[in-house]
């Protein structure tokens, strides 16, 4: 489990707002919330949905103990309300797409409903899980992409942000990382552990030959010798032959070389003809060192042979964007729509109780999503959010809706997927995502369309002010 006692993982403000809503006798309002981002990361075509699993966890572990009602006393909360809290339980629903959804901004992808005190209370452990899980799971999709059938493996967790590294790793399985370094992500989410050695190792035997051959005594059918401590190509690979070739006599198999340094492609390429040379063809050659989707794009560019990707820091730290600004707004109160008015067109927000509906091409392929008020039937056209002569033809195509309930009177509905599932679901649905929504220069914009009857509710409620 994830968070054994989540309550608290909140900031202060959702507290002193669900007392301000008990003591003031408004806690029972109905509310609704939508969860969605703006912005798509790494200059990105799409995003991975993803930490819907540990949500549902949370939730269902959503009680508050006596420990925390005590540092709740001490913070100065008032006790007729911690006497609220020791039975709280949350009771609303709540709809969202797959974790593993291919989804794009300024969708509601997640709905929050209940009284505005449940819901509320939620906002920010929400928040922190789906959109750092998602951000990561976006950044692993784009590696794998890089790397098309290669394997890459994640390395971060000595880079990642702190206990951040738990998930970092189960959410690049989601975007479809083979497998992690990472052991206790490994228990925790069933996802594959495996990994090869340091560099420490190799130096604490004092020669190159003893090291290899004692972990491959040790590991005869599991050795990935990490080649560049020394020299890769006078001392690494020449040892790492020898070593192949011993174990070759006892009847086991050499897997891998790794390079950690120095030109990758330069390396791999003189590593593989030295191994093919010793009859090794089936040693296979790993690589790490700062690797990223545009890295591997290059050395896959470059033909190198490298069979496996190791990646760890840019991978984990979701570089160079460090955050999914996913918000969480407030679409309905006491059963009437609102929204949240700005300066900004952009971030004003879509009232009232919404679906998704993905509209999609012949081949099954994604053409475009419309946003509409959830009692609503086929639509000839979905215009753009802000401007008003854009819009897209969806007569007539094939759709489907993408939010379906998965907590029922605070009751999970589902089975929550494991990571593996989810990425197998992240990889079919990427599969009918169009190549230029996935390039990653200047990808091409999907278009995620607004109803007319929800504009036009939009722009009623922000003419009222
Ligand atoms: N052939 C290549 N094409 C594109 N990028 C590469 C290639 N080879 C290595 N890189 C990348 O270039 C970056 C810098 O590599 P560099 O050779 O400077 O590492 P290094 O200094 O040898 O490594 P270390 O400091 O760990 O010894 C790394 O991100 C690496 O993955
Ligand atoms: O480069 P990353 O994508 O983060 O991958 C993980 C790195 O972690 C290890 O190195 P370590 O931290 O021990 O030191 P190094 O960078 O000096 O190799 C490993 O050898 C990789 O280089
Ligand atoms: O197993 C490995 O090779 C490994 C693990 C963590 C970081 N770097 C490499």
């Amino acid at each position: 489990m994830l968070l054994q006692k989540p309550t608290l993982y909140t900031d202060f403000y959702e507290l002193t707002m669900a007392q301000g809503y008990f003591l003031s006798g408004r806690h029972q309002q109905p509310a609704n919330f939508d969860y969605f981002f703006r912005s798509l990361p790494f200059k990105g075509g799409y995003v991975i949905f993803a930490g819907l699993s540990d949500l549902l966890e949370i939730i269902e572990n959503f009680t508050f103990h006596e420990d925390e009602l005590a540092y709740l006393k001490e913070q100065g909360f008032k006790s007729e309300f911690l006497s609220y809290l020791k039975d709280f339980q949350f009771q609303g629903d709540i709809y969202s797409v797959k974790e593993g959804e291919v989804i794009f901004a300024n969708e509601p992808v997640l709905r929050v409903e209940g009284n505005i005190l449940e819901t509320q209370i939620l906002e920010t452990v929400i928040l922190n899980t789906l959109n750092f899980e998602s951000l990561i799971a976006t950044k692993a999709s784009r590696i794998k992409l890089a790397a098309g059938d290669k394997s890459v493996l994640d390395f971060g967790l000595r880079r990642s942000q702190g206990l951040g590294g738990l998930q970092a790793s189960k959410a690049s399985v989601i975007g479809g990382i083979g497998g992690s370094s990472n052991v206790l992500s490994g228990k925790m989410y069933d996802i594959d552990v495996s990994g090869t050695m340091a560099h420490s190792w190799v130096q604490s035997f004092g020669d190159e030959i003893t090291a290899f051959r004692t972990y491959a005594r040790h590991y005869p059918d599991a050795s990935i010798l990490l080649v560049d401590t020394y020299d890769t190509l006078k001392s690494g690979v020449p040892n790492a032959i020898k070593v192949a070739k011993e174990l070759e006599e006892k009847g086991h198999k050499l897997i891998a070389i790794r390079l950690d340094s120095g030109d990758l492609a330069y390396l791999a390429r003189q590593s593989r003809n030295m191994l093919d040379n010793a009859g090794l063809d089936y040693v296979k050659i790993a690589a790490s060192n700062q690797l990223d989707e545009y890295v591997i794009k290059s050395l896959q560019n470059q033909n190198a042979p490298i069979d496996l990707f190791g990646v760890g820091t840019k991978l984990v730290t979701a570089y160079d964007d460090p955050a999914l600004d996913g918000v969480y707004k407030l679409s309905s109160i006491n059963g009437n729509p609102t929204l949240k008015i700005s300066e900004n067109i952009e971030k004003i927000t879509l009232p009232d109780t919404k679906k998704i509906v993905r509209y999609l091409n012949e081949d099954g392929s994604f053409y475009c999503d419309g946003v509409l008020l959830e009692d609503e039937g086929e639509q000839d056209v979905v215009y753009h959010p802000h401007v008003t002569h854009k819009s897209s033809k969806v007569a007539e195509l094939k759709s489907e809706t993408l939010l379906s309930k998965i907590v029922d009177q605070g009751r999970v509905t589902i089975i929550p997927t494991t990571p593996k599932q989810s990425a197998a679901y992240a990889r079919e649905r990427l599969t009918k995502l169009n190549q230029e929504h996935k390039r990653f220069d200047n990808p091409h914009v999907y278009k995620v369309g607004v109803s007319k009857k929800l504009r036009d509710l939009k722009d009623q409620l922000v003419q009222k002010g």
